[in-house]
């Protein structure tokens, strides 16, 4: 049994969610997990002197337990009681002739937290326009709702600091352009994952 673990990171309302539901359609043994599913809850989120919850930084997150949620769905990643979201759908295009377990962790801030540098067998990562980005998150009501200045005030300079570090520690990140259409960021990021499979094959990966 082999595993695969792809990371889909990207600042917010890129498209991740979409993105990864769609390729788990596709993908053989395909499982998602996100990394919103990890956020403390409200009460423990730390306020600034502004009164904006600081939701936008590492400190939000059970950052272990996630850590800890993707070993377990490493070791066994059949095992139901781990809680990640299999694709039961039965329209997979690519077939699996051999025991191969997909893995796709969305979340807006994947390679920023050092004990997860060493899971990804592919990183991608979402952007999109600082306009783009504020007219999407603008749709969208989170709980908390975001209160006014927040994008301005504390996500967007958030995402800028993250991706800086991002940039200077981590390799091997393969750019999305989050304003293609999803259809296209589709096709770019599915073949992509069928040639790096293949290229496992050829080196005598068997699954
Ligand atoms: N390729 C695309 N082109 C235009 N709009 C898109 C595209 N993909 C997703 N969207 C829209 O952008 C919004 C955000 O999408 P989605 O929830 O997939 O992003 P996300 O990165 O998971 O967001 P977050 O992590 O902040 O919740 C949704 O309204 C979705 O319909
Ligand atoms: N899921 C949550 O608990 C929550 C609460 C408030 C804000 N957010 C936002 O989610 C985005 C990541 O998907 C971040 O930009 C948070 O601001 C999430």
């Amino acid at each position: 049994m082999k595993v695969f673990i792809i990371g889909l990171g990207g600042v917010t309302n890129g498209g991740k969610t979409t993105l990864a539901k769609r390729l788990s359609k596709q993908l053989p043994n395909c499982s998602i997990l996100c990394q919103d599913d990890f956020f403390k809850p409200e009460s423990e989120v730390e306020v600034d002197e502004r009164g904006f919850k600081q939701y936008d930084v590492l400190d939000a997150l059970y950052m272990e337990e996630m850590v800890r949620t993707i070993h377990s769905w490493m070791k066994n990643p059949t095992d139901s009681s781990v809680s990640i979201t299999e694709s039961k759908s039965t329209h997979k295009s690519l077939k699996s002739t051999e025991d191969i377990h997909i893995l796709i962790a969305e979340g807006f801030l994947l390679y920023n937290y050092e004990p997860l540098n060493e899971v990804w067998d592919r990183r991608y990562f979402l952007t999109i326009p600082y306009e783009e980005c504020k007219r999407r998150r603008s749709t969208r009501v989170y709980q908390p709702a975001d209160p006014p200045g927040y994008f301005d005030g504390h996500v967007w300079p958030m995402y800028l600091k993250h991706k800086r570090e991002m940039e200077e520690n981590t390799n091997n990140i393969v750019y999305l352009d989050g304003t293609k259409s999803e259809e296209d960021l589709f096709s770019h990021v599915y073949n992509d994952i069928v040639q790096e499979l293949e290229t496992w094959k050829n080196f005598g990966m068997t699954f």
